[in-house]
């Protein structure tokens, strides 16, 4: 069989389920294409990969896609469904229309004080639940966040996270993430605990939304390194004092002498306005049995009243995970009819 054939019924797999549109991003090894469920009428995300272009990047999908299905919360992207063909991986995942924080910071040059701290809570709560799920992300950086339509942050790209065997306390050596956004214990090749650095690129990426530039850059690797390693930067003379002494505590080359995620939950610069911690509880906790679904996702699914929905990531799950997005944006919950 000629090879476009197999390729092509790799695509048929993924058209079965939903309508593909335009490419709306392209990374190294992926193409993402504007997507809709056909079932619900959603739009997605659909992360596509072709294997023969993975090489050895292809665990690092794996690892993303182990991750992903774990977590579910209300700014980490949410993956619906995973088809893998003998040619293709397909990836479906939730549709962020607002892009990258990245291309937003540079559109307005640079954040305000406030709208900074609106974002700010936002990624401090969604590491908060990453970490507490065991897991460090390891590449924290704008490009990593999307805006959904709603102008909320949803973290991607877990295929550098880790979950080490002995929980987040065990100590990581892979090198690994954007160097400008790395902490110096990781770009040194020291043992490093993984939600310390993650704090670490949670500093440099509240500069860069406060300041619309990095704090350390340097066209040349080295003398980046060096920079990071030394951990000297100066503030810009718009920070306020309570930015520039949260900025101070959390870009620590001691990893010891760093803020914590948790203590950054209750920081008085990030309760500032707000009067209350950020809320890291997930708003979409993983059911791995669904009880009575009837109250959740109406008469449209008619399934048993016993419902253990083992997750899979295949249609159903990709059905019941959009049937219930519709329902907590309060659309009518509705399948299309059987064309
Ligand atoms: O939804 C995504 N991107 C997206 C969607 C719509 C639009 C954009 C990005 C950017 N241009 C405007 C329209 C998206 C979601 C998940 C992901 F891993 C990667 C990308």
């Amino acid at each position: 069989m000629p090879v476009e054939r197999t390729e092509q019924r790799g695509v048929d797999e993924l058209r079965k389920y939903y309508e593909v549109y335009e490419t709306i991003g392209s990374g190294g090894f992926a193409k993402v294409k504007l997507g809709r469920h056909i079932l619900t009428g959603e739009k997605v995300a659909i992360k596509i990969m072709n294997k023969k272009d993975l090489g050895e990047d292809l665990p690092r999908v794996k690892v993303e896609i182990e991750a992903m299905k774990n977590l579910s919360h209300q700014h980490v992207c949410r993956l619906y469904q995973v088809i893998e063909t003998s040619t293709h991986i397909f990836m479906v995942l939730e549709y962020c229309p607002g892009g990258e924080l990245f291309d937003y910071i540079v559109a307005k040059d640079r954040l305000s004080e406030e709208e900074t701290r609106v974002f700010f809570r936002q990624i401090a709560s969604a590491m908060a639940y990453v970490h507490s799920q065991g897991y460090a992300h390891r590449d924290l950086k704008p490009e990593n966040l999307l805006i959904d339509e709603n102008r909320n942050l949803k973290l991607i790209d877990f295929g550098l996270c880790a979950k080490p065997k002995g929980g987040l306390s065990y100590e990581l050596m892979t090198c690994c993430g954007s160097p400008a956004y790395a902490a110096p214990e990781l770009i040194q090749g020291k043992a490093y605990i993984g939600s310390e650095a993650d704090v670490w690129s949670m500093g440099v990426l509240l500069f860069a939304l406060l300041c619309g530039y990095l704090p350390f850059d340097d066209e040349n690797c080295m003398a980046l390194y060096r920079k990071i390693a030394r951990g000297r930067y100066d503030n810009p003379r718009w920070l306020s004092p309570g930015s520039v002494l949260l900025l101070n505590q959390m870009l620590q080359v001691d990893p010891k002498r760093r803020l914590s995620v948790r203590q950054l939950l209750d920081h008085p610069w990030v309760m500032k306005d707000y009067n209350s911690p950020v809320e890291w509880y997930s708003r979409q906790p993983v059911y791995t049995h669904i009880q009575k679904p009837k109250y959740v996702i109406d008469e449209c699914l008619n399934i048993e009243t016993e419902l253990t929905l083992t997750w899979r990531y295949d249609q159903t799950t990709a059905t019941y995970l959009l049937l219930l997005s519709k329902k907590q944006k309060g659309k009518p919950v509705r399948l299309r009819p059987e064309p």
